[in-house]
């Protein structure tokens, strides 16, 4: 089968996973398993995997994995094929109406808000997000959203979850959380952002200006600490370079530290792994609970299922589990797009507006609208 009939054939509900490597799309359900115990969720989905070890189990994880569920499945059907190749464009119909949760003026109250409480509470960091409801008159075309996704490469992993809601949440994520391919793991954890720019001259400059920037490197610093720490008692060789290197979407610059390591135990699955990850500070804060609670204060809506990690796994346990950001969750006539920023003692609330502005290009790019 080839990947872009695998693209052409999605239709909402469905799952579709495509890298460099490799597009998975789910089908249908023989199986689901919703659940806000992560660890009970990853080892119900790998017994029900030895039973059915031709299937795959995808699905997500929400944000907050202790109010929202985590919802897998075992479709009825899937199909893998190579790298995702693009036919071309689609047209998406405009919006009959665009509206910003919270209103932008008031994002950047929020984080000068956290800028004060992180240095009242001594937090490293909190991320806080913001989001756009976005109308249209008549069904929303995931299907061409998807498909203009793939053809920007808009990230390296482009992916279509069904939500236990009926919705789906559709996104083109940079981020990977963790794959597990037999002993070997590796997370790439990017924090640090700056946007892209047409003109080559400025486009230089702010990727020169990212690397050299203090907070910027302080804010990574605290995630892949996190990373290293977390999976560091799982492995027995964890390779974890010295500096963040640059990376880079259509749309946005980041600072990335790849890390890599060899597993202790090969009994552990890739979703346990992810779920132990999960949240990083890359999406959440430090320190984790009390940057969770934050958020929860500061936001005024619920994240659902942004913010979460979406991916698949086989029955060797093996398996590839993404950061769910650059996303919108879809619904009949409506979706809201979700973008969010560190915050450190250090950030400044009108550049953190602009960040998050930048981060909804790359859905907004999808659906043709310039904002
Ligand atoms: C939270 C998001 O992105 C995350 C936050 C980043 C940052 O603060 O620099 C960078 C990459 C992502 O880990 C998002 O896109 O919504």
């Amino acid at each position: 089968m080839d990947s872009a009939e695998l693209l052409e054939e999605y239709t909402p509900g469905d799952f579709f996973f495509a890298t460099h490597a490799r597009t998975v799309l789910g089908s249908g359900s023989r199986q689901a398993f919703t659940d806000t115990d992560v660890v009970s969720l990853s080892d119900e989905v790998f017994a029900a995997l030895a039973e059915a070890p031709e299937s795959l189990a995808v699905g997500v994880l929400p944000f907050d994995t202790t109010a929202t569920p985590g919802h897998l499945v075992l479709p009825r059907r899937v199909r893998v094929a190579g790298a995702t190749v693009s036919a071309g464009r689609k047209p998406v119909a405009a919006p009959v109406s665009v509206r910003a949760v919270p209103e932008p003026v008031r994002h950047a109250e929020a984080v000068a808000r956290a800028v004060k409480i992180l240095r009242e509470r001594g937090m490293r960091k909190v991320v806080l997000a913001r989001a756009l409801d976005v109308g249209f008159a008549s069904p929303v075309p995931a299907q061409a959203i998807l498909n203009n996704l793939v053809t920007d490469k808009a990230g390296g992993y482009t992916f279509a979850a069904g939500l236990p809601s009926g919705r789906s949440l559709i996104g083109a994520t940079p981020e990977l959380l963790l794959s597990r391919f037999g002993g070997h793991v590796v997370s790439y954890p990017h924090a640090g952002s700056a946007p892209r720019s047409a003109d080559p001259v400025s486009d230089r400059e702010n990727a020169a200006t990212l690397a050299a920037s203090r907070k910027d490197r302080t804010e990574h610093a605290v995630l892949a600490e996190a990373v290293v720490e977390t999976l560091r008692p799982f492995c027995r060789r964890l390779d974890v370079p010295a500096e963040p290197s640059l990376v880079s979407t259509p749309t946005m610059w980041h600072l990335g530290t790849k890390i890599s390591g060899e597993l202790v135990d090969r009994d552990v699955t890739a979703l346990r792994l992810a779920a132990a990850l999960h949240p990083t500070p890359a999406i959440c804060g430090s320190p984790t609970d009390s940057a969770r609670q934050l958020v929860g204060e500061l936001e005024p809506f619920d994240r659902g299922y942004y913010a979460g990690t979406v991916g698949w796994m086989d029955a060797r346990g093996d398996g590839e589990w993404a950061v769910s950001i650059r996303c919108a969750e879809v619904d009949t006539r409506s979706l809201r797009l979700y973008a969010g920023g560190g915050i450190v003692p250090a950030s400044d609330p009108k550049a953190e507006l602009d960040e998050t502005s930048a981060k909804f290009q790359t859905l907004l790019r999808a659906m043709g609208l310039e904002l």
